[in-house]
């Protein structure tokens, strides 16, 4: 409580990160900007000069991450602790050269000129921006729950500690604004306090939406003395963990801040995926079974199981794809017709006349359209993040199926199953417990070498780091439905288009 004061109280402390450099230097200095005006995103690329970068260009480069010797020409240089240590010799065998990249453009189309993406490498570097006992690490979780939150916050505790030496860890209790409310203190992290963790589903830290307040975030990140932050969250979160990186460089603090993507949905743009998605594939798996049998075993059975997605599929393409009992799968990226010929009720009947039986997977943000056009009263409600709020299209379709049977006086036995909650809420799979291991690994090697503004992620199944300038530019990742991947959904469902005119004809019309 002591200390949460303190951050209300203090201005930003500019003296610390002066302070900080002198520790780290081990002489006097202070924070110098370079003279120079430094960008910290240019590429350092063989493929495009900065000068003549457009964004189309500016895509094909060696992504450049920020550094915090960009910031200041006087940022310390210390050998790697891992090179050394017993435990972790090892691992210092094989560090990373800090301009070793990784190809995000694999596919080599004939008689195309092939530039790739380049993402820098993550991993250990041979030095260190930071002597480990001068690193003070904060570690917040916001947005909503994904299974391996947990493992993340534990791995980044052990990495931080147990590899490098150091000596502070804390967690920011229940999302951003527990950076700067009083009544939410930090949590001094233990190892006893994070021994069992990982087996628990949740964020022990805890989590929430909304209580960005940049100002308040930064003069609390000044006034502990965090040197490295790790912000672990979804779309939302690293849009706001790229406004904290900004305001530290303008208020030329000496800071590492790092992203750690969660995402159920899967929606977060260039990495492959994260931690939790194969969990809530996995977990999504019981429902669907549970719909079938219930499907299969009544009169004109329909197995209906909303699964997560508000603005992006993923979950429930791979849910469906993995089962291989799923006949419908409707995600926000389609438009489809309820009604007429070639709409969804009359696919139904097709599929009970020749079946007797279906299962439809529905995620969260489809059919949107439909429900608005029924729905003149509809108000667009936001939650404190400012998310939409949508309606509960389960529930609204089901009511749908039910009335469209009943005008028909054809019996049907319909039961609709909700997991949504159960899917997020499990502690991970072992897939996805190695990929926090990995993740949280990766952020902390990234902030003791210095870097900052960046996310760490997977791609093309290497661990890289990418600004998150990138991220937040690139907006969420939505299904590509002219992808290999949704026509493999398609072949495995045989679902038409499900609708009574071809978009191109309506265009036409
Ligand atoms: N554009 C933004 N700038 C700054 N902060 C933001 C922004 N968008 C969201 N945030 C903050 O990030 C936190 C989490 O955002 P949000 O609730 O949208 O979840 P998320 O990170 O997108 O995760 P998910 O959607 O997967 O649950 C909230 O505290 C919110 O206020
Ligand atoms: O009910 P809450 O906590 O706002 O979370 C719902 C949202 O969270 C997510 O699971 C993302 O974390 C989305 O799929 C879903 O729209
Ligand atoms: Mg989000």
């Amino acid at each position: 409580m002591e200390e949460v004061a303190a951050a209300h109280s203090a201005t930003m402390d500019r003296s610390r990160s002066d302070r900080f450099l002198e520790e780290t230097e081990g002489g006097p200095r202070t924070l110098r900007r370079s003279d120079t005006a430094v960008d910290l995103y240019h590429p350092f690329t063989k493929t495009v000069s900065p000068r003549d970068a457009s964004e189309a260009q500016f895509d094909q480069s060696v992504y450049r991450v920020p550094h915090l010797r960009d910031l200041a020409d006087n940022v310390g240089r210390f050998p790697s602790p891992l090179a050394t240590a017993v435990a972790t010799r090892s691992l210092g065998r094989s560090f990373v050269p800090e301009t070793e990249t990784i190809l995000a453009d694999i596919m080599s189309k004939k008689d195309a000129e092939t530039v790739s993406r380049e993402y820098l490498r993550g991993g250990p570097r041979e030095y260190t921006a930071f002597h480990p006992k001068s690193v003070k690490a904060a570690i917040v979780t916001c947005g909503g729950l994904c299974p391996g939150i947990n493992t993340v916050i534990r791995e980044l505790y052990m990495t931080l500690t147990a590899m490098y030496g150091v000596e502070e860890v804390y967690g920011v209790r229940m999302g951003y604004r527990g950076f700067y409310s009083p009544e939410l203190s930090l949590v001094r992290l233990t190892s006893d306090w994070v021994s069992d963790i990982h087996h628990r589903g949740g964020s022990v830290l805890g989590s929430s939406r909304g209580g960005f307040d940049l100002e308040m975030i930064v003069s609390a990140i000044a006034a502990y003395g965090f040197r490295h932050v790790y912000i672990i969250g979804g779309d939302g979160t690293q849009r706001g963990a790229q406004a904290i990186f900004e305001e530290c460089c303008q208020r030329r603090m000496c800071v590492s801040v790092v992203g750690i993507p969660k995402t159920i949905d899967n929606d977060i743009a260039i990495i492959d995926n994260s931690f939790g998605f194969v969990t809530a594939v996995e977990e999504a798996q019981r429902a669907i079974r549970a719909a079938h049998v219930e499907a299969i075993s009544g009169y004109h059975g329909i197995g209906l199981v909303r699964l997560m997605g508000r603005h992006s599929g993923y979950i429930s393409m791979f849910a469906t794809l993995a089962s291989g009992d799923v006949d419908v799968c409707l995600i926000p990226e389609i438009e489809f017709d309820l009604a007429g010929d070639c709409g969804l009720l009359s696919h139904i009947e097709r599929l009970l006349d020749t079946k007797g039986h279906c299962v439809i997977v529905v995620a969260e943000g489809a059919g949107l359209s439909q429900m608005l056009r029924d729905d003149d009263d509809a108000d667009e409600a936001h939650d404190a993040s400012g998310n939409v709020k949508l309606p509960n299209v389960g529930i609204w379709l089901s009511e749908e199926i039910k009335r469209h049977f009943r005008a028909r006086g054809r019996e049907i036995n319909l039961k609709y199953l909700d997991p949504s909650y159960e899917i997020r809420s499990v502690p991970p799979v072992a897939t996805d417990t190695i990929m926090c291991t990995l993740l949280a690994q990766s952020a902390v090697h990234g902030a003791m070498a210095g870097y900052t503004g960046f996310i760490c992620g997977v791609v093309n199944t290497h661990h890289v780091m990418i600004p998150l300038r990138e991220i937040v530019r690139k907006g969420r990742t939505r299904v590509d439905l002219s992808s290999r991947m949704w026509h493999r959904v398609l072949a495995s469902t045989l679902q038409p288009p499900l609708r009574n005119q071809s978009p191109r004809k309506e265009h036409d019309k």
